[in-house]
């Protein structure tokens, strides 16, 4: 075996409490975690698995980097079955939040393959080491997206009307009407999902559920909304429009810019995190929603009017800061979800919109540049490989 594929434990074994895997921790949501747990539980070992991509940042990780209690081991992925299951014998792992994957879903219609091998291959690789290594507790990051876009009235009214007429008659006769009228997504509604990345996040699901239905393994599988915040590569819709407009340039919109989602700021996805792994009982699926919903078009007029330099309120003046561009091949219309099994856990969002934007505009400011050839990230869809 190389020098490079050695494994070395952290710490004097038994001086920690815990010892906890987070992949994919230089990227967005699970580096806030890394620095949360790293932080607030001294006691426990923090051991970071990562390959570093391109939206990866090391940067995101500064505040904990020299802590006794944290320790990375990058370039190493998760497909490489015999370096997972070293590691997993080398450092005896108790928990594993597994937030390594392909993300973008832009990025996913062209790079399909490379989504379901990182995606599906990538967790069943690690769930099944992380099994036979009789890990307590295996916490798989999962999507709202997983449950299809529910198509409402914003959809239906960009329609003609008699394309509206025929679509009312099918949906009193097909599964589509529970899709209409039943507005919100919980942890038993089927998944549908549309899109590569979405497909492959399900597609993990199964493999997960699999191991507690077969094995009784203790999984957990967590499904949230947008999160948005500072450490998030430019390539999703709300950093992406900061970085545009820094950059004196118009918001792409794709398509019509009705579609919806529901932002939950970084923080509070944290939080939900850290409530899932004191708290989430094993073979459970969590959502983690929030009720802060706007469509696409409302939070560029929004980053424009109220955050940014073009203080205007004429209508024709922040139009000419958009541009509206080619959509995706599908676009999901939105994710309206419950999620009263986690407030029953004890978790709710606490950072106000306002707010959130307002750290994020700030961070975006300065850290622009945290990542190598970050400018490629503004390209309007279809996005053209590679991005690095
Ligand atoms: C990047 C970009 C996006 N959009 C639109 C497309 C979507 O309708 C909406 C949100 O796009 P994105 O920011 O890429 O996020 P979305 O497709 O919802 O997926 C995100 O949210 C999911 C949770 O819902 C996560 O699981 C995904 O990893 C994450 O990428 O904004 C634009 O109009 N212009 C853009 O340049």
């Amino acid at each position: 075996m190389s020098a490079a594929r050695r494994v070395e434990p952290s710490g004097p074994p038994g001086s920690f409490a815990k010892r906890v895997l987070v992949t994919g921790g230089a990227g967005f949501i699970a580096s806030h975690v890394i620095v949360s747990l790293v932080e607030d539980y001294p006691n426990y070992m923090i051991i970071n698995l990562d390959k570093l991509d391109y939206c990866a940042s090391l940067k995101n990780l500064e505040p904990v980097s020299n802590k006794q209690n944290y320790r990375i081991t990058p370039a190493f992925d998760i497909c490489d079955s015999h370096f997972v299951k070293l590691l997993f014998e080398v450092e005896k792992i108790d928990i594993v939040l597994h937030f390594a994957a392909q993300t973008h879903v832009d990025l996913s219609f062209v790079r399909a393959f490379e989504f379901t091998y990182v995606n599906v291959y990538g967790t069943h690789v690690l769930v099944n080491a992380a099994y036979e290594a009789g890990v307590e507790k295996f916490i798989y990051v999962s999507t709202d997206e997983v449950y299809g876009g529910s198509l409402d009235q914003g959809f239906s009214s960009g329609l003609h009307s008699s394309t509206s007429q025929v679509l009312g008659l099918w949906m009193c006769t097909t599964r589509a009407r529970s899709r209409f009228l039943d507005a919100e997504f919980d942890e038993s509604s089927p998944k549908q999902p549309t899109n590569p990345y979405a497909s492959s996040k399900a597609a993990a699901e199964c493999f997960v559920q699999s191991y507690w239905e077969r094995y009784k393994f203790p999984v957990v599988i967590t499904r949230s909304s947008n999160v948005y915040g500072p450490h998030q590569y430019p390539e999703k819709v709300i950093p992406k429009f900061i970085s545009l407009l820094q950059h004196d340039r118009k918001c792409c919109i794709h398509g019509s810019g009705l579609q919806r989602r529901n932002f939950l700021y970084a923080a509070d996805v944290v939080e939900a995190f850290l409530t899932v792994l004191t708290k989430g009982e094993p073979g459970e699926i969590y959502n983690i929603g929030t009720n802060c919903e706007m469509s696409v078009i409302q939070l560029a007029k929004e980053l424009i009017q109220l955050y940014l330099i073009k203080e205007t309120n004429s209508e024709s003046e922040t139009e000419s800061w958009v541009d509206y561009v080619s959509d995706r091949p599908h676009n999901d219309m939105r994710y309206p979800m419950k999620s009263e099994k986690i407030h029953s856990l004890g978790w709710k969002p606490k950072v106000p919109w306002e707010e959130g934007i307002k750290k994020t505009v700030e961070w975006y400011r300065k850290n622009f540049h945290n990542w190598k050839n970050v400018e490629k990230a503004l390209e309007p869809f279809p996005v053209q490989p590679p991005f690095i």
